[in-house]
């Protein structure tokens, strides 16, 4: 009876998660082809499909997709070098390559990769100074760091990089505040944080972030409507429920905001008619936002949803099976 009752509270308080018209929408976002969305996202479809398909995979309908289609679309964008592109026949990068890898591990398909191709591919990536660049062009950010470690880690490679030098340099990139920024001296902003509190988090080096101080820093981008935002001033943004939600679990500071407005917040994003999530209420939806809005609040513990790991940002049982299937 008292679950029954706090589940009628919950939805009439909060609004409720239209799950299923959520998974219509991330459907059609496969379906369609040439409509502008789908022409934009053409150079990251595989980020997209990760977006889909773990969003799909946290409201426990992976179910509705054909397998064996989107696995053998998956390799076909894989480069001679190992790494995968973000479309068939396009040049690899590090951010479509862990993208691949997240969704071959969702689909338990983990055996279809040459590990070692992969490996080779992002070992080198890393540079001198232990940083890492996205490809061959050499552009040099944080987020590469935690995408090389998290793709490593899932495939069982992390011991092919030097990962001390990796830290080391995430290390040097810390700012005054707490937080992080995307290369030494850069301005703290919370996606760089989550991807350099994910890759200490993932390499056991943690004890290097003084919590409290990156924590007050984090907590302080919850605004009045409830939602986060990612530096000082911003507008508050869906996505934000998941760069700034993963880094303060990550450092056990997520009691400093608080859960019901941000719940609350992410729900009003949704359009409850058409289905999917937008950045922020009455704005217009799309798969990003409505994945980083379903992670969110798995984040959050909401009902019905399955739970997150906010590291690996890959549904807990997906993550247990990579480092326990027998
Ligand atoms: C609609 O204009 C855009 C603008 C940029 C991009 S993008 O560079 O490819 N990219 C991915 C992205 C995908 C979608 C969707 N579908 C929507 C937005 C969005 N942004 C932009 C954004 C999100 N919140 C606020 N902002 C401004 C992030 C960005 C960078 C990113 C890439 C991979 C992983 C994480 C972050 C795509 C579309
Ligand atoms: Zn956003």
């Amino acid at each position: 009876v008292c679950n029954v009752s706090f589940m009628a509270m919950f939805t009439f308080k909060m609004g409720e998660l239209v799950t299923d018209k959520h998974v219509k929408y991330i459907l059609s976002v496969e379906k369609r082809k040439d409509d502008f969305e789908s022409v934009v996202m053409e150079h990251l479809r595989m980020n997209g499909a990760y977006w889909g398909l773990t969003a799909l995979d946290l409201m426990g309908k992976l179910d509705v997709v054909d397998v064996n289609e989107v696995v053998s679309w998956v390799m076909s964008c894989q480069h001679d070098s190992g790494g995968f592109g973000g479309n068939v026949g396009h040049d690899p990068h590090i951010l479509y390559t862990l993208s691949a890898v997240q969704v071959l591990a969702l689909f338990d398909k983990m055996d279809l990769i040459d590990a070692d191709k992969v490996t080779n591919y992002i070992v080198g990536l890393q540079n001198e100074d232990g940083s890492f660049s996205g490809d061959m062009w050499g552009e040099v950010d944080t987020r590469f760091s935690y995408i090389a470690i998290c793709c490593l880690s899932i495939i069982h490679r992390l011991d092919k990089i030097n990962v001390e030098k990796a830290v080391k340099y995430i290390i040097s990139c810390k700012n005054m505040d707490g937080g992080f920024g995307c290369t030494p001296g850069g301005e703290s902003h919370a996606g760089q944080i989550f991807c350099c509190v994910g890759a200490l988090a993932l390499t056991g080096s943690l004890d290097l972030v003084n919590k409290d101080l990156l924590g007050w820093w984090l907590c302080e981008r919850q605004v009045k409507s409830g939602g986060l935002n990612g530096r000082p001033e911003k507008l508050p943004d869906v996505c934000y429920s998941w760069w700034v939600l993963s880094s303060l679990i990550m450092i056990d500071r997520v009691h400093w905001i608080s859960r019901e407005k941000l719940i609350k917040f992410i729900l009003d994003c949704q359009d409850k008619e058409k289905g999917g999530i937008s950045d922020r209420p009455d704005d217009a939806v799309d798969v990003f936002h409505t994945y980083f809005g379903v992670a969110g609040l798995s984040l959050l513990e909401y009902p019905g949803l399955k739970p997150i790991d906010p590291a690996y940002a890959l549904p807990v049982d997906v993550v247990n099976r990579i480092f326990f299937k027998k």
